[in-house]
Protein backbone atom coordinates (compact mmCIF):
# COMPACT_ATOMS: atom_id res chain seq x y z
CA UNK A 1 0.00 0.00 0.00
CA UNK A 2 1.65 3.66 -0.45
CA UNK A 3 1.53 6.36 1.45
CA UNK A 4 -1.36 8.98 1.39
CA UNK A 5 1.00 12.07 0.26
CA UNK A 6 0.45 15.78 -0.18
CA UNK A 7 -3.49 16.87 0.38
CA UNK A 8 -4.42 13.59 1.02
CA UNK A 9 -2.11 13.54 3.85
CA UNK A 10 -4.72 14.27 6.89
CA UNK A 11 -3.68 16.78 8.89
CA UNK A 12 -2.28 16.80 12.28
CA UNK A 13 -4.58 18.98 15.01
CA UNK A 14 -3.25 21.64 16.67
CA UNK A 15 -4.71 19.97 19.74
CA UNK A 16 -6.24 16.50 20.38
CA UNK A 17 -8.00 15.67 23.66
CA UNK A 18 -8.93 11.99 24.23
CA UNK A 19 -10.96 10.72 27.46
CA UNK A 20 -9.48 13.63 29.29
CA UNK A 21 -10.81 12.91 32.66
CA UNK A 22 -9.66 15.40 35.91
CA UNK A 23 -10.86 14.42 39.55
CA UNK A 24 -10.39 16.13 42.67
CA UNK A 25 -10.78 13.24 45.38
CA UNK A 26 -14.52 11.97 44.67
CA UNK A 27 -15.17 15.35 42.42
CA UNK A 28 -15.25 14.98 39.01
CA UNK A 29 -14.59 18.07 37.31
CA UNK A 30 -13.86 16.83 33.82
CA UNK A 31 -15.51 13.61 33.10
CA UNK A 32 -14.33 11.78 29.63
CA UNK A 33 -13.54 14.70 26.98
CA UNK A 34 -12.83 13.99 23.62
CA UNK A 35 -12.35 17.06 21.33
CA UNK A 36 -10.42 17.85 18.18
CA UNK A 37 -9.32 21.46 17.50
CA UNK A 38 -7.80 22.44 13.88
CA UNK A 39 -5.10 24.90 13.34
CA UNK A 40 -6.15 28.18 12.57
CA UNK A 41 -9.65 27.74 14.13
CA UNK A 42 -11.06 29.62 16.83
CA UNK A 43 -13.02 28.04 20.11
CA UNK A 44 -15.08 29.43 21.94
CA UNK A 45 -15.39 27.07 25.71
CA UNK A 46 -18.71 28.00 27.24
CA UNK A 47 -20.55 26.47 29.39
CA UNK A 48 -22.13 27.40 33.82
CA UNK A 49 -20.26 28.37 36.81
CA UNK A 50 -18.28 25.20 37.78
CA UNK A 51 -18.59 23.22 34.66
CA UNK A 52 -15.17 22.51 34.32
CA UNK A 53 -13.52 25.52 31.57
CA UNK A 54 -11.07 26.69 33.59
CA UNK A 55 -10.01 23.20 34.74
CA UNK A 56 -9.76 22.07 30.87
CA UNK A 57 -7.62 25.18 30.29
CA UNK A 58 -5.05 24.28 32.72
CA UNK A 59 -4.84 20.71 31.55
CA UNK A 60 -3.93 22.53 28.08
CA UNK A 61 -1.69 24.50 29.40
CA UNK A 62 -0.01 21.83 30.90
CA UNK A 63 0.20 23.51 34.16
CA UNK A 64 -1.89 20.51 36.12
CA UNK A 65 -1.93 17.11 34.76
CA UNK A 66 -5.30 14.47 34.17
CA UNK A 67 -6.34 12.33 36.61
CA UNK A 68 -6.61 10.42 32.69
CA UNK A 69 -7.09 10.14 29.06
CA UNK A 70 -4.56 12.49 27.44
CA UNK A 71 -3.28 15.83 25.64
CA UNK A 72 -1.69 16.02 22.18
CA UNK A 73 -0.45 19.22 21.13
CA UNK A 74 0.60 19.17 17.82
CA UNK A 75 0.64 15.25 17.95
CA UNK A 76 3.01 14.88 21.14
CA UNK A 77 2.04 14.15 24.21
CA UNK A 78 2.01 17.83 26.37
CA UNK A 79 4.18 16.33 29.01
CA UNK A 80 6.51 14.85 26.41
CA UNK A 81 7.38 18.76 25.68
CA UNK A 82 9.70 20.73 27.85
CA UNK A 83 8.31 23.73 29.64
CA UNK A 84 9.95 25.96 27.83
CA UNK A 85 9.32 23.80 24.10
CA UNK A 86 5.47 24.24 25.46
CA UNK A 87 5.54 28.03 26.09
CA UNK A 88 6.94 27.95 22.08
CA UNK A 89 4.08 26.62 21.69
CA UNK A 90 0.93 27.69 23.89
CA UNK A 91 0.59 30.89 25.32
CA UNK A 92 -2.30 31.75 28.30
CA UNK A 93 -3.87 34.91 29.31
CA UNK A 94 -5.85 34.81 32.30
CA UNK A 95 -8.84 36.87 33.36
CA UNK A 96 -7.36 39.44 34.86
CA UNK A 97 -4.04 39.30 32.52
CA UNK A 98 -1.62 40.47 34.62
CA UNK A 99 -1.15 41.12 38.42
CA UNK A 100 -0.27 44.93 39.14
CA UNK A 101 3.70 44.73 39.57
CA UNK A 102 6.18 47.29 39.00
CA UNK A 103 7.81 46.40 35.78
CA UNK A 104 7.49 48.67 32.74
CA UNK A 105 5.36 47.93 30.18
CA UNK A 106 7.92 47.48 27.82
CA UNK A 107 9.91 45.54 30.35
CA UNK A 108 6.41 43.40 30.63
CA UNK A 109 5.94 42.49 26.97
CA UNK A 110 9.64 42.10 26.53
CA UNK A 111 8.94 39.00 28.62
CA UNK A 112 6.98 37.53 26.08
CA UNK A 113 10.16 36.18 24.41
CA UNK A 114 11.19 34.46 27.60
CA UNK A 115 10.82 30.75 25.41
CA UNK A 116 12.54 32.15 22.59
CA UNK A 117 15.47 32.59 24.10
CA UNK A 118 18.70 31.18 25.91
CA UNK A 119 19.74 31.16 29.61
CA UNK A 120 21.53 34.40 28.84
CA UNK A 121 18.54 36.01 28.01
CA UNK A 122 19.90 35.87 23.80
CA UNK A 123 17.88 35.17 20.76
CA UNK A 124 19.70 34.87 17.59
CA UNK A 125 18.80 36.84 14.78
CA UNK A 126 15.73 38.48 16.19
CA UNK A 127 15.69 41.86 17.73
CA UNK A 128 13.23 41.74 20.43
CA UNK A 129 13.38 45.86 20.88
CA UNK A 130 11.96 45.97 17.14
CA UNK A 131 9.12 42.99 17.88
CA UNK A 132 8.27 44.97 21.48
CA UNK A 133 7.66 48.10 19.57
CA UNK A 134 5.90 46.89 16.72
CA UNK A 135 3.24 45.39 19.06
CA UNK A 136 3.13 48.58 21.66
CA UNK A 137 2.40 50.23 18.60
CA UNK A 138 0.28 48.27 16.96
CA UNK A 139 -2.02 48.30 20.50
CA UNK A 140 -1.79 51.68 21.29
CA UNK A 141 0.46 51.29 23.90
CA UNK A 142 3.66 53.20 22.88
CA UNK A 143 2.40 55.68 24.88
CA UNK A 144 2.35 53.94 28.23
CA UNK A 145 5.73 52.17 27.47
CA UNK A 146 7.53 53.32 30.31
CA UNK A 147 4.56 53.46 32.67
CA UNK A 148 5.11 51.21 35.71
CA UNK A 149 1.86 48.25 35.58
CA UNK A 150 0.62 49.33 38.71
CA UNK A 151 -0.25 52.85 37.44
CA UNK A 152 -2.55 51.75 34.63
CA UNK A 153 -6.06 50.41 34.98
CA UNK A 154 -7.53 47.21 34.35
CA UNK A 155 -8.43 47.59 30.40
CA UNK A 156 -4.32 48.92 29.88
CA UNK A 157 -3.23 46.34 32.12
CA UNK A 158 -5.38 43.77 29.97
CA UNK A 159 -4.00 45.10 26.58
CA UNK A 160 -0.62 44.51 27.76
CA UNK A 161 -1.15 41.08 28.17
CA UNK A 162 -2.20 41.17 24.59
CA UNK A 163 0.74 42.36 23.75
CA UNK A 164 3.07 39.89 25.56
CA UNK A 165 1.17 37.01 24.18
CA UNK A 166 1.96 38.86 20.71
CA UNK A 167 5.16 38.94 21.37
CA UNK A 168 5.52 35.21 22.30
CA UNK A 169 4.49 34.16 18.95
CA UNK A 170 2.62 31.22 20.15
CA UNK A 171 0.97 28.41 17.30
CA UNK A 172 -2.02 28.54 20.25
CA UNK A 173 -3.32 31.11 22.29
CA UNK A 174 -5.60 29.82 25.28
CA UNK A 175 -7.57 32.42 27.14
CA UNK A 176 -10.11 32.28 30.16
CA UNK A 177 -12.66 34.84 30.61
CA UNK A 178 -10.47 37.31 29.05
CA UNK A 179 -13.01 40.45 29.04
CA UNK A 180 -14.76 39.87 32.13
CA UNK A 181 -13.37 43.20 33.86
CA UNK A 182 -13.49 45.33 30.73
CA UNK A 183 -16.23 47.87 29.81
CA UNK A 184 -18.04 47.28 26.56
CA UNK A 185 -15.66 49.37 24.14
CA UNK A 186 -13.14 47.31 25.50
CA UNK A 187 -14.43 43.85 25.32
CA UNK A 188 -15.34 44.82 21.60
CA UNK A 189 -12.03 46.01 20.68
CA UNK A 190 -10.26 43.17 22.67
CA UNK A 191 -11.98 40.39 20.27
CA UNK A 192 -10.98 42.90 17.14
CA UNK A 193 -7.98 42.75 17.92
CA UNK A 194 -7.33 39.01 18.49
CA UNK A 195 -9.45 38.12 15.16
CA UNK A 196 -7.15 40.73 13.37
CA UNK A 197 -4.13 38.59 14.47
CA UNK A 198 -5.36 35.51 13.81
CA UNK A 199 -6.50 36.62 10.13
CA UNK A 200 -2.73 37.52 10.33
CA UNK A 201 -0.79 34.50 11.57
CA UNK A 202 -3.24 31.67 11.63
CA UNK A 203 -3.14 31.60 15.14
CA UNK A 204 -5.71 28.61 16.88
CA UNK A 205 -7.45 30.29 19.87
CA UNK A 206 -9.27 28.59 22.11
CA UNK A 207 -11.09 31.18 25.04
CA UNK A 208 -13.47 30.64 27.67
CA UNK A 209 -16.11 33.61 27.64
CA UNK A 210 -18.90 34.06 29.43
CA UNK A 211 -20.76 36.67 26.86
CA UNK A 212 -22.93 34.81 24.87
CA UNK A 213 -23.32 37.01 22.23
CA UNK A 214 -19.40 37.99 22.04
CA UNK A 215 -19.01 34.28 21.71
CA UNK A 216 -21.55 34.04 19.45
CA UNK A 217 -20.28 36.88 17.10
CA UNK A 218 -16.07 35.66 17.47
CA UNK A 219 -15.57 31.93 18.09
CA UNK A 220 -16.88 29.47 14.80
CA UNK A 221 -16.94 26.75 17.12
CA UNK A 222 -17.82 25.59 20.69
CA UNK A 223 -17.13 23.32 23.15
CA UNK A 224 -20.29 23.37 25.38
CA UNK A 225 -19.60 21.78 28.80
CA UNK A 226 -22.15 20.89 31.79
CA UNK A 227 -21.10 19.28 34.90
CA UNK A 228 -17.55 18.13 33.74
CA UNK A 229 -19.34 16.90 30.41
CA UNK A 230 -19.62 17.70 26.20
CA UNK A 231 -22.99 18.73 26.04
CA UNK A 232 -22.66 20.42 22.47
CA UNK A 233 -19.49 20.28 19.94
CA UNK A 234 -19.51 22.39 16.79
CA UNK A 235 -20.45 25.19 14.45
CA UNK A 236 -22.22 28.10 17.30
CA UNK A 237 -24.53 29.05 15.08
CA UNK A 238 -25.67 25.47 15.43
CA UNK A 239 -25.38 24.89 19.00
CA UNK A 240 -26.60 28.27 20.08
CA UNK A 241 -30.00 27.36 20.33
CA UNK A 242 -32.74 28.53 22.67
CA UNK A 243 -33.51 24.40 23.59
CA UNK A 244 -29.43 24.18 24.63
CA UNK A 245 -29.22 27.68 26.09
CA UNK A 246 -32.27 26.39 28.76
CA UNK A 247 -30.79 23.38 29.46
CA UNK A 248 -27.31 24.32 30.16
CA UNK A 249 -27.43 27.36 32.15
CA UNK A 250 -31.28 27.01 33.44
CA UNK A 251 -32.87 30.17 32.27
CA UNK A 252 -35.69 31.24 30.05
CA UNK A 253 -33.92 32.52 26.49
CA UNK A 254 -34.82 34.45 23.58
CA UNK A 255 -32.19 33.82 20.88
CA UNK A 256 -32.47 36.49 17.74
CA UNK A 257 -30.45 36.78 14.92
CA UNK A 258 -28.33 39.84 14.73
CA UNK A 259 -29.23 42.45 12.71
CA UNK A 260 -25.59 42.55 11.03
CA UNK A 261 -24.57 38.87 10.87
CA UNK A 262 -27.35 37.23 11.21
CA UNK A 263 -25.63 35.12 14.45
CA UNK A 264 -27.35 34.07 17.15
CA UNK A 265 -27.88 36.82 19.92
CA UNK A 266 -29.40 35.82 23.23
CA UNK A 267 -31.94 37.91 25.54
CA UNK A 268 -32.97 36.91 28.71
CA UNK A 269 -36.41 36.93 30.11
CA UNK A 270 -36.84 37.88 33.48
CA UNK A 271 -37.99 34.94 35.83
CA UNK A 272 -41.69 35.77 35.83
CA UNK A 273 -43.20 34.45 38.84
CA UNK A 274 -39.68 35.81 41.39
CA UNK A 275 -40.50 38.97 39.48
CA UNK A 276 -44.61 38.92 40.64
CA UNK A 277 -43.69 38.29 44.11
CA UNK A 278 -41.55 41.04 44.74
N1 LIG B 1 -7.83 22.53 42.74
C1 LIG B 1 -9.08 22.11 42.95
N2 LIG B 1 -9.40 21.37 44.02
C2 LIG B 1 -10.67 20.91 44.23
N3 LIG B 1 -11.70 21.17 43.41
C3 LIG B 1 -11.45 21.92 42.31
C4 LIG B 1 -10.15 22.44 42.03
N4 LIG B 1 -10.21 23.16 40.88
C5 LIG B 1 -11.50 23.10 40.46
N5 LIG B 1 -12.24 22.35 41.33
C6 LIG B 1 -13.67 22.05 41.20
O1 LIG B 1 -13.89 21.54 39.89
C7 LIG B 1 -15.13 22.01 39.37
C8 LIG B 1 -14.89 22.73 38.06
O2 LIG B 1 -14.20 23.95 38.34
P1 LIG B 1 -13.74 24.97 37.21
O3 LIG B 1 -13.02 26.08 37.89
O4 LIG B 1 -13.01 24.22 36.17
O5 LIG B 1 -15.14 25.46 36.65
P2 LIG B 1 -15.44 26.65 35.64
O6 LIG B 1 -16.38 26.11 34.62
O7 LIG B 1 -14.17 27.27 35.17
O8 LIG B 1 -16.23 27.66 36.61
P3 LIG B 1 -16.38 29.27 36.57
O9 LIG B 1 -17.26 29.58 35.40
O10 LIG B 1 -17.08 29.53 37.87
O11 LIG B 1 -15.02 29.88 36.49
C9 LIG B 1 -15.76 22.89 40.45
O12 LIG B 1 -16.67 22.13 41.20
C10 LIG B 1 -14.56 23.29 41.30
O13 LIG B 1 -14.94 23.55 42.62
Amino acid sequence: MTEPSGSQKKRIPALEVTSLTRSFGELHALKKISWSVDEGSWWGVIGPNGSGKSTLLHLLSGVDRPTAGNVHIYGKKAGSYSRKELSRLVAVLQQEGLPPVGYTVREVVEMGRYPHQDWLGREKGVDVGLITDRVLKRLGLAPLADRALDHLSGGQRQRVALAKVMVQEPQILLLDEPTTYLDLRYQLEFMELLAEWRQETGVTIIAVLHDLNLTAQFCENLLVLKDGMVEGLGASADLLTEERIRRVYEVEPVMLPHPDSGVPQLLLRRNVRRAADQ
